[in-house]
This record gives structure tokens, sequence and C-alpha cells, in this order.
């Protein structure tokens, strides 16, 4: 894709967050409505009732439904993993890849056990983006065809998606972002990813700070953060994150890493992640700092720290389980039980 045939991609996705769908008020009327006529205390499902109404206004739809909810993981490679940050080698993105198609990953077993869709997108894999404490990991026709992919995500149909991804070194990508949006030190957003040692993640602050001095320290458009710092599953993530807004699909975003790309976009404008719950607070340490930023408050707290969007696919088990109680319960009209005296 070259920008002659484009125009220039990033004022097309900034034309995109200037025109979000918001989300539809009478399907969350409705929901709060019904809910009242519920067999139960009102505000006894507590946060499933904010759910069901989430759902509602983002699926323009009451009473809401999960039917066909799919899993999408992003899967990318980094130059800046030859910088140690890791605790494993480059290979095992591709190889948890062909994990993934086997069956045989975490992120496998919750889906068949709940019947979640799940859709593996491979981002050349063989060719890593540069190492972004030299080089940029994109130019912007780059970036922006990068985020087109994600798009396909909910291609084929879905009524909730869930974010993932898979790439060795990713959280020192994800902790170059949230130093270059939100400041401090490197320091301040780095933590152990798939369990580096203390030498690996000195190599890591010092690779994150590296990056982030590189494009001139924190600061600056949001886009030019992305395609500075990558990589491509975390550009992928932003752009499946806006394509479901334009459809209509709520989203549930995963781990540290995940969020990266949704800050990315509520850096742009705040209202583009309204659609996105978060599944879960991950064990990176500074994953719980980055939601009181973005005021998400997490699904889940397991400790959990995998990737592959695990804990917002088990997220969405919950969120399934919300709209199915708000639609299947009878009223206290239809079951004959005396409402509050
Ligand atoms: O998203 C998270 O909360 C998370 C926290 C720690 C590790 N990960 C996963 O582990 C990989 C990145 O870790 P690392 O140490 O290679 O940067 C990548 O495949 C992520 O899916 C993911
Ligand atoms: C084995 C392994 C599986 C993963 N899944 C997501 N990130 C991962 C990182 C490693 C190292």
């Amino acid at each position: 894709m070259t920008s002659a045939l484009t125009g220039l991609p990033f004022d097309d996705i900034r034309a995109l967050i200037s025109r979000l769908p918001v989300a539809d008020e009478d399907a969350v009327a409705q929901v709060r409505a019904r809910d009242t006529d519920l067999t139960k205390p009102a505000g006894s499902l507590g946060r499933m009732e904010e759910f069901a109404e989430w759902l509602a206004g983002w699926q323009a739809k009451a009473p809401p439904r999960v039917m066909r909810p799919v899993v999408a993981i992003f899967a990318g490679n980094h130059g800046v993993a030859a910088k140690g940050v890791s605790a494993y080698p480059q290979s095992v993105t591709q190889a948890m890849v062909e994990n993934f198609a086997a069956g045989g990953a975490a992120i496998n077993q919750i889906c068949s056990t709940f019947d979640l869709g799940l859709k593996v997108f491979d981002l050349a894999l063989h060719v890593p983006t540069p190492d972004i404490t030299e080089e940029d990991a994109f130019d912007e026709a780059g970036c922006a065809a990068t985020m087109a992919f994600g798009m396909e995500a909910i291609a084929g149909g879905t009524d909730l998606l869930v974010i993932g991804e898979m790439g060795i070194g990713n959280t020192a990508v994800a902790a170059a972002i949230y130093h270059a949006l939100y400041g401090g030190t490197a320091a301040d957003w780095i933590g152990r990813g798939t369990g580096v040692d203390d030498a690996g993640l000195e190599r890591k602050r010092s690779a994150v700070e590296r990056a982030v001095a590189r494009i001139g320290g924190p600061g600056g458009d949001p886009l030019e953060i992305l395609r500075r710092l990558g990589g491509r599953e975390i550009a992928a993530m932003a752009g499946a994150i806006l394509a479901a807004r334009f459809e209509r699909v709520p989203v549930i975003v995963d781990g540290f890493v995940a969020t990266a790309a949704a800050a990315v976009l509520h850096a742009l404008d705040p209202a583009a992640i309204d659609h996105c719950l978060v599944g879960h607070v991950s064990a990176e340490q500074a994953h719980a700092d980055v939601l009181r930023r973005l005021g998400k408050r997490p699904v889940l707290d397991l400790g959990m720290r995998l990737g592959e969007g695990t804990g917002a696919a088990l997220a969405a088990v919950l969120v399934k389980a919300a709209a199915e109680t708000h639609a299947g319960m009878a009223t206290f009209a239809q079951a004959g039980v005396a409402t509050k005296g």
C-alpha cells in the first residue's frame, strides 16, 4: 500500500475517529427498565447489570445477546527482542502461532470450554519490525495498512470481540508506548513480562528509555507514537477496536499489551474506547496505573500475565452470562413473585 494509492493514511484514521458512532441510549434505557422488573432485588447483580447495559448500548439492541463471540489474536515480532528484553527467544512467537492452530495453547482450552470462536492473525512474523531503540517501527503507510489489516478481525460477523496478542518482546514495546503517552520514566512502565531476571529488566528499562528518547521524549501525536514505536500486533489491535466501533460490536481488551492499542486510541479521543471493557488487570506492574488513566475498571483480577486474549476471554464468559441472565429471567409479574413492599 503506498500513500499515492491511499492519500494520507493517518488523515483517514483521524477522519474515522472524528465520526465515531455513540451508544444507543434507547437500548440502554430499555435494559434498565426491564432490569427493574426482573425477579431479584434491585441492583443485586452488581456489575453484571452494568455489563448488560453496556452491551445493549454498543450493540444497539435490547435485550443484548452474545451468540457469536470471537477471540482475535494478533501475532507480531519485534526487532527490539535482540536487545535481550524477554525471557524467551523470538522463535516462540511463531511456535505459539502453530500451537494455537494445533489447539494446544491456554486460549484454545478457554475457547473450547466456553464455545468462543478463535481467529489468529499472523503479521509477517519472519520480518520483525525494526529495533525501535534505533529506528521507527513503521512508515505511515505501513502503520495505517497494519491498522486496516486489523479491521479484518470482525469480518464474518461477531457480536462480541475479544482482543488478544502474541509477540516475544512486546511488553517492552507496550511500555515504550505508555512512557511516550504518559511521561514519567521508563522504569515506571516496565515489568517482568514473560519473567525476565534483574539483568533482563535493566536491559528492558534501557531499551524503553532509548526508544522514547529517540523519538524526542514523551508527548506528541499518538498515531506518531504508534508508528515510531510499533509493533504490528498493537497497530492491528487498534484497527480492530476501531472497526468494531463502526460495526456496533462491543470489545473486550486483554492485558498489558492489548491495552496499549486502546491507550493510543484513547489519547486520540477519550471516547474512542467507550465501547471497550478491559477484561482483567494484568500482573504486569504498570497495568493498573494505565487502567486508572483510561478510566477502566477491569472485569477480573486473577493475577494473570499470559496474553493470548486469555483474561479477556474469561471476562467474555461473564459478559455473555450477563446478557443471558438479563434476557432469560422472569419478571415479578410472570413468576408471581411479590415486589418490594
Ligand atoms: O498482556 C499482558 O498482560 C502480558 C503480560 C506479560 C506477558 N505477556 C505475553 O508475553 C509476551 C511478551 O512478554 P515479553 O517478556 O516477551 O515482552 C507476549 O506474547 C504477551 O502476550 C502478556
Ligand atoms: C510459551 C509462551 C506462551 C505465550 N503466550 C503468550 N505469550 C507467551 C509467551 C511464551 C513464552
